[in-house]
């Protein structure tokens, strides 16, 4: 039996600008983003029935055609006309819900696995191009390691991997809408060119983390923090607490700080604890294997 076990790390937005509204409904995106090593582990075989079955580790959430791992082995399995079946077993590690992808990572492991137990012989890029299918974040997911995204975030341009940092995440426990924090930045004054994207682009490039902690930026904090107060609170505890410096993560709600001190991190992540259910001390991740 062909057996697979592959990992869905979580990913960060380093950079994120919202260029304009299209006619299809979505926006025009300019984003930075790069993994952390949080991850899921979705382990995948064969089945010779012919059905998709998803199982998760968190029973709160669905396991049907709601679940994005399971859109993806079904897309998959239609558009290449795929006689066999799938089981999917999700060990969830990422926080729901969190501004962290991770649903879309699931959904993009699940492609890259699947790739390999149907034989399908895909490419990266056919495996995006489906990806970008059931969210804007999947193609990123499938590339993995670290790009600049545009488009609705579906068109990747892989650029080399941050210099080593940690990162300490933390996430309230509320929930954000996505389609509601971008319908909310549409009514607001707000103009973009990209530019700051740009220059964290350039910052990596050059391997200048300070250039990068200057350059951090997300238009969507502009929304969420005056939406949800409590989000804000953990980015000044953050940065009170002796990170280098810290920023939303996608639509929120979580936070990310980045540390380049190991010594620091523990007094960090501790400040946080007591502060916030929800705390990891990660690190950036460059290795795109899985
Ligand atoms: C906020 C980010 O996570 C940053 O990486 C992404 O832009 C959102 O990615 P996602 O959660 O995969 O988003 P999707 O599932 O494709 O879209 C959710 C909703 O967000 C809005 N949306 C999303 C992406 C985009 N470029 N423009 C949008 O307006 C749309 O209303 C859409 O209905
Ligand atoms: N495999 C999955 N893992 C987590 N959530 C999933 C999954 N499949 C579907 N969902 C649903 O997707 C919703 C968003 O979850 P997810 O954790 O992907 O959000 P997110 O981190 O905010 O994503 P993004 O950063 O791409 O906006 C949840 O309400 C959840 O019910």
């Amino acid at each position: 039996m062909v057996k697979r076990s592959i990992k869905a790390p979580a990913k960060i937005n380093l950079a994120l600008d919202v260029l304009h509204k299209r006619d299809d409904g979505y926006h025009e995106v300019k984003m930075v983003m790069t993994q952390v090593d949080l991850a899921d582990r979705i382990e995948i075989e064969n089945r010779e029935d012919g059905q998709i079955k998803v199982e998760m580790s968190e029973g709160f959430l669905p396991v049907d055609h709601r679940n994005l791992a399971h859109q993806a082995a079904s897309l998959l399995k239609k558009r290449y006309e795929v006689k066999k079946g799938a089981h999917l077993y999700i060990h969830k590690h990422i926080p729901v819900a969190a501004g962290l992808a991770g649903g879309s990572s699931d959904a993009a492991a699940a492609l890259k696995g699947l790739n390999e137990v149907w034989e399908l012989g895909l490419s990266i890029e056919d495996l995006a191009a489906i990806g970008s299918e059931i969210g804007s974040d999947v193609a990123f997911c499938v590339h993995g390691g670290t790009a600049l995204a545009t488009g609705r975030g579906e068109v990747i341009e892989t650029i080399e991997s941050p210099p080593p940092s940690w990162v300490i995440l933390a996430k309230p426990p509320i929930g954000v809408s996505t389609k509601e924090v971008y319908r909310r930045l549409e009514a607001s004054e707000h103009t973009a060119n990209g530019a700051q994207a740009e220059r964290m682009v350039h910052a990596i490039q050059t391997q200048d983390y300070e250039a990068i902690c200057e350059n951090l930026y997300n238009v969507l904090e502009t929304v969420t923090l005056p939406m949800y107060p409590e989000v804000k609170k953990i980015k000044d505890r953050m940065l009170d607490s002796g990170v280098d410096a810290a920023l939303m993560s996608g639509s929120g709600p979580t936070v990310f700080g980045l540390i380049q001190k190991e010594a620091r991190v523990n007094r960090v992540y501790n400040a946080l604890r007591g502060f916030c259910e929800q705390v990891y001390a990660v690190r950036l991740i460059s290795d795109k294997s899985t």
